[in-house]
């Protein structure tokens, strides 16, 4: 007997239409006005998000994925054939199971990858560049409780993030403690710190002082700021790795036949570690906006849980009845193991940070992540 197998593949535009939600599929909400934390407004915003699974009938099973920095709402791949930056993490029988819960995963307010961002235009057509308004990590999760709420999830069985993710998730249970049952937070801290604001300072200095950054309104003009946005990123990348492992993948190496770095004549040419760093800075260029890069930057340097709240303990002291798991990647140089230790410490119950084991640093989050399984299994989703 010959079984025959229908494939549907859907695009963003036809999965829009549809009255039900294929997986791993972007669709747009709109969710009305808001006002920025720090004050600014936006006369509506739309969030992009994808789900994954179904939802059960008491919207018990519903967990909430953040992405990094760059990241996005595509973290597994569904009825789309594109894969997504957690495939190994969550789908069906994988750690995060998407036969047992319902996956939802949001674009952060301020990006440009189907929520609305700096990119996007007003209600005259024109886009908000230099006038989209100065973003928070509160921003985002206010306007996730919006989706939660279109979604008809009161309270998260769990959110999860990494990176900026970690800050985002961590925003969610002490901004709306009643509403998640359980917090997973990679690689973060309760608040950017001095060493991390000044990384990401040169970079937003990197983006800013590009000529064809035009304050923020470049997107009528002939080139965008990609020279800055691209130094920002190797920026970035380096600290998103560890100094071991540069030197272990190309130590002094010269890149292809083009290099006679090292020869005797000293002459200057390409050492395969430029060559990376370009790629890297290259790759994010030709699919991120310099703008958003900017706002969501800014966003993680204003990171810091206690506002609002008088100090971190009274923060902290709103996340009692939610369950934990910190995690940190050993030889992660950006968010460093201390400061994962430090917010587990200064949570109101024990918490043990979990560690992901990997020569590579921070990034780790991204290509380790399955070394959280069992924890995860154990703690959190058993
Ligand atoms: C949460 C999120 O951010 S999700 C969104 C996905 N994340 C990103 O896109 C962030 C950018 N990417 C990354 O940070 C990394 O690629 C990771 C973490 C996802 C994967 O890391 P790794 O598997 O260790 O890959 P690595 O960082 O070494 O990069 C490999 C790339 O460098 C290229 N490369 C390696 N050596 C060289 C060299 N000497 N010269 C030029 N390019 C080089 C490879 O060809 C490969 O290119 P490709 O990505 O276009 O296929
Ligand atoms: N590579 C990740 C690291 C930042 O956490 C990103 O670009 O989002």
């Amino acid at each position: 007997m010959t079984l025959e197998t229908k494939v549907v593949l859907y695009d963003a535009e036809t999965a829009a239409a549809l009255d039900f939600a294929p997986d791993g599929i972007l669709r747009h909400l709109p969710t009305g006005a808001y006002t920025f934390e720090t004050g600014g407004t936006l006369p509506s915003v739309v969030l992009g998000y994808e789900t994954w699974g179904t939802l059960n009938e008491d919207a018990s099973n519903a967990v909430f994925i953040a992405h990094a920095l760059t990241g996005d709402s595509h973290v597994a791949r569904g009825a789309s054939t594109e894969a997504g930056w957690w495939d190994g993490f969550i789908g069906p029988g994988k750690t995060v199971d998407t036969d047992r819960f319902f996956v939802v995963a949001a674009n952060m307010i301020g990006g440009c990858s189907g929520t609305t961002g700096p990119a996007s235009l007003d209600p005259e057509g024109k886009p908000w560049g230099s006038r989209f308004p100065f973003t928070t990590i509160k921003d985002s999760v206010r306007l996730e409780a919006r989706l939660a709420d279109a979604l008809g999830i009161q309270t998260w069985h769990t959110v999860l993030g990494g990176s900026m993710g970690g800050a985002r998730a961590l925003e969610w249970a002490v901004e709306f403690p009643e509403r998640v049952r359980n917090c997973v937070v990679v690689a973060c801290t309760a608040e950017s710190s001095a060493d991390q604001i000044a990384f990401a300072q040169v970079q937003s200095a990197a983006i800013r002082l590009d000529p064809d950054f035009a304050g923020g309104d470049y997107y009528a003009n002939d080139s965008v700021p990609s020279a800055g946005l691209g130094v920002a990123r190797r920026l970035a990348h380096v600290t998103y790795r560890t100094a071991a492992e540069l030197d272990l993948r190309f130590g002094r190496n010269a890149q292809g036949e083009e290099l006679p770095v090292g020869s005797p004549s000293l002459e200057r040419g390409r050492y395969q570690v430029e060559s990376y760093l370009d790629h890297q800075a290259s790759k994010l260029a030709n699919r991120f906006d310099a703008n958003s890069y900017l706002v969501l930057t800014e966003a993680l340097m204003s990171h810091d849980v206690a506002r609002g709240h008088g100090s971190l303990e009274d923060a902290l002291g709103r996340v009692e009845d939610v369950n934990f798991l910190v995690a940190a990647v050993d030889s992660d140089r950006l968010y460093w193991p201390e400061q994962s230790e430090r917010l587990a410490k200064s949570l109101p119950n024990p918490c043990t940070v979990q560690y992901i084991t990997s020569p590579i640093g921070h990034d780790g989050f991204l290509t380790d992540i399955e070394q959280l399984s069992d924890s995860l299994s154990e703690s959190i989703f058993s």
